[in-house]
């Protein structure tokens, strides 16, 4: 098995990164850490030429240049790369817990049996040399408590700096599964969303439904007013999408100008009430940009399709079903609600 292996890669590959981050003035956040894995993993050859590149040319890893190399070559593969840091870090983080522990409790049955050892000796006083013994095994209870001591401080240390690495990693985990332009979760997030809630069904049956929801002739927005407008009005319907749902609703961004919003426990028709309520919101909304000089924009109108789950259903077939409805309301001449 190449756990072990894995593991020792892993504590070498943290080793190499932290202090060459820290030499380079690179803040240990979990995009630069994910790009410095990468870089002493060497399993990203393209990565390691351009930080290389880098380095040779003494530029300042900057926020942005940081910034860039995590764009360029992390988060454009895959948020799995992402994924893996965390799981082995995650180990990493679980073995040392482990091997703490271990070492308490052997340090402390180590003390203990010396204190048995001193009170046989009591037991049976034959004066000088048993004299002599006790107080050397006194003495050696005591160093034994000094060590102890002593790496208690060392495991606390060790043990809160643990801590703070496993909180980088809940973040490093967090990155993977959120939309970077949109905050919103992204399609790998909505995925597992959608898997508990088809084994909530399926097990207890309590239901859900699904909407997609797609802005109408997006690419014409884009087209006249560029692609940086194009995303804050992606980054604007996210947020009025958030603000449209209530608390246990899942929104994300499927991906493009499509989102999804998954609603636990919800019948179909409330779900059309709810997609309909989105719907008139977006369309009312005269869009603007720009804070003293606002630019006018219009209107943009978003097509929804709607499907509560059914028996035998997997999470693709639910989302089949909600796309084909989205396909009936462009069909239908899109700013409308299909189910
Ligand atoms: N600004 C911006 N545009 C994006 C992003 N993702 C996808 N798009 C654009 O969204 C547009 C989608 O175009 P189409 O699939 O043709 O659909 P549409 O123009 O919205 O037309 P209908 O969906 O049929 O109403 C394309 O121009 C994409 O470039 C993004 O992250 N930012």
């Amino acid at each position: 098995m190449n756990n072990n292996k894995n593991l020792e890669q892993t504590a070498d590959i943290l080793r190499l990164a932290v202090p060459q981050m820290a030499s380079l003035n690179i803040p240990v956040t979990p995009a630069n850490y994910a790009v410095w894995f990468e870089y002493f993993a060497e399993t990203n050859l393209n990565l390691k030429r351009a930080i290389d590149g880098l380095i040779a040319n003494e530029v300042v890893f900057t926020a942005e240049v940081n910034h860039g190399l995590y764009n360029r070559f992390i988060e454009e593969r895959s948020p799995e790369v992402i994924e893996n840091v965390q799981i082995e870090t995650q180990i990493l983080i679980n073995s040392l817990f482990n091997k703490i522990e271990q070492l308490s409790t052997g340090t402390e049955a180590f003390s203990t049996n010396l204190n048995k050892f001193g009170d046989e000796l009591q037991q049976d006083p034959t004066p000088e040399t048993l004299n002599n013994l006790i107080v050397s095994l006194a003495s050696e209870v005591e160093s034994v408590l000094a060590t102890n001591k002593e790496m208690k401080q060392s495991l606390d240390t060790l043990g809160s700096e643990l801590t703070s690495l496993k909180g980088e990693m809940e973040n490093l985990s967090k990155v993977a599964m959120t939309d970077e332009l949109t905050s919103l979760n992204n399609r790998r997030a909505y995925e597992m969303f959608a898997t508990d809630q088809v084994t909530l069904f399926n097990e207890q049956h309590v239901g859900c439904s699904l909407m997609v929801l797609d802005i109408d002739h997006f690419k014409q927005f884009n087209d006249t007013y560029g692609h940086l407008v194009g995303d804050k009005v992606l980054a604007y319907v996210a947020l009025a999408l958030k603000q449209a749902v209530k608390g246990e609703d899942f929104v994300a961004r499927y991906g493009g100008e499509e989102f999804v919003i998954l609603l636990p426990d919800t019948k179909l028709s409330d779900a059309v009430t709810v997609a309909e309520k989105i719907r008139q919101r977006i369309a009312q909304k005269q869009l603007t940009i720009g804070k003293e000089n606002k630019q006018q924009l219009g209107h943009i109108t978003i097509s929804i399709g709607v499907a509560a789950i059914q028996n035998g259903d997997d999470m693709d077939t639910l989302l089949a079903r909600a796309d084909e409805q989205l396909y009936n309301a462009k069909a239908s001449g899109r700013n409308c609600v299909k189910y």
